[in-house]
């Protein structure tokens, strides 16, 4: 059975048993289905019907015990890096909060993530995120190592995976009031890859191919897995960034949504498979830390559409 499905204009890849073991039909196939919807929308949906379907009501229901703790312990979570501690208050989009583990993949980081957050101790939150980040991982390790193959660039598996770390971030929208939006402003991620899942309540689009804007319809077995900027660079522009926005329009919901972004920790490189006469180079090998900062520090008002261009773009003559 092909593990596809059509109907939505982004395709839904079912990650079955067979589909997940490299050198079945079904990983082959799956394969083909992940890198043409790369190169056409930036992403794919994964329907998981293996995905612990406990997890999924575990971290979202920690995700609610988090945000309900005081503002005086959130804003404990820092981190020099943008975009990887609290995040709130943000103009122009009040009703948005969001908090980060840097390297939830390491059960170190998420202890260290629980204690400041509950000195008293919370096995309980610590285990979940952690075991959430570390399926995660498991399912982009099966995403990048199809790439990986379907290009013919298989040496690049290993290194990647040894030098990424995973940011879990957790979002709350507040329900929005009259004029006040708690939505998202459109944007490509500047992570590698991005994991995005949602609780019940929908407003995560994505702009296809077509230019449409097409909601995800939130279940707890799918997810929309979407290609960074990172990741745009290093296939030389053959995969197109994701660009999409969050628009909760249903009034008095609050809405929970989880992100991994995985970050190259170091240097990413286009490899020379990518490169040829008809596609010639275009991005010059790049720190992955130092473009979010570049970012960050930007104050170009159309950022959100992608600077990588402008950070390691090569220039044509
Ligand atoms: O809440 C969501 O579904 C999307 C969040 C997002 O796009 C981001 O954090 O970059
Ligand atoms: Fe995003």
């Amino acid at each position: 059975m092909v593990g596809t499905k059509m109907a939505s204009p982004i395709p839904v890849v079912v990650f079955s048993e067979e589909c997940m073991k490299p050198g079945t039909t079904s990983w082959e196939k799956a394969s083909k289905v992940i890198v043409q919807a790369f190169e056409d929308h930036g992403g794919f949906i994964v329907d998981h019907p293996n995905a612990p379907l406990d997890l999924h009501d575990s971290v979202f229901s920690v995700t609610e015990d988090l945000f309900d703790l005081s503002h005086e312990t959130k804003i404990k979570n820092t981190n020099l890096k943008p975009s990887h501690g609290y995040i709130g208050k943000v103009p122009g989009t009040p009703l948005l909060e969001g908090m980060n583990i840097d390297g939830a993949e390491k059960l170190e980081e998420c202890e260290k993530f629980t204690s400041l957050m509950w000195p008293s101790g919370n096995d309980h939150f610590c285990k979940t995120v952690h075991d959430y980040a570390k399926f995660m991982v498991e399912i982009e390790k099966v995403v990048f190592r199809m790439l990986c193959e379907s290009y013919g660039v298989e040496k690049c598996y290993d290194p990647y995976i040894e030098s990424c770390t995973y940011l879990l971030r957790f979002l709350k929208y507040k329900k929005p009031a009259d004029n006040i939006s708690a939505n998202s402003v459109a944007h490509t991620d500047k992570s590698f890859l991005s994991y995005l899942h949602q609780n019940n309540i929908k407003g995560l689009e994505v702009r296809t191919k077509d230019g449409e804007w097409f909601t995800l319809e939130p279940s707890a077995s799918t997810f929309m897995v979407m290609a960074g900027d990172a990741c745009v660079a290093w296939s030389n522009g053959r995969i197109k960034p994701c660009y999409h926005r969050v628009a909760v329009r249903e009034e008095s919901q609050v809405r929970y949504s989880l992100g991994i972004f995985s970050y190259v920790l170091g240097m990413i490189e286009t490899p020379e498979e990518f490169i040829d006469e008809a596609h010639p180079q275009q991005y010059k090998p790049f720190n992955h830390i130092d473009f979010l900062c570049y970012y960050d520090s930007s104050n170009d008002p159309i950022k959100a559409q992608s600077l990588i261009k402008s950070y390691c773009g090569v220039r044509a003559n």
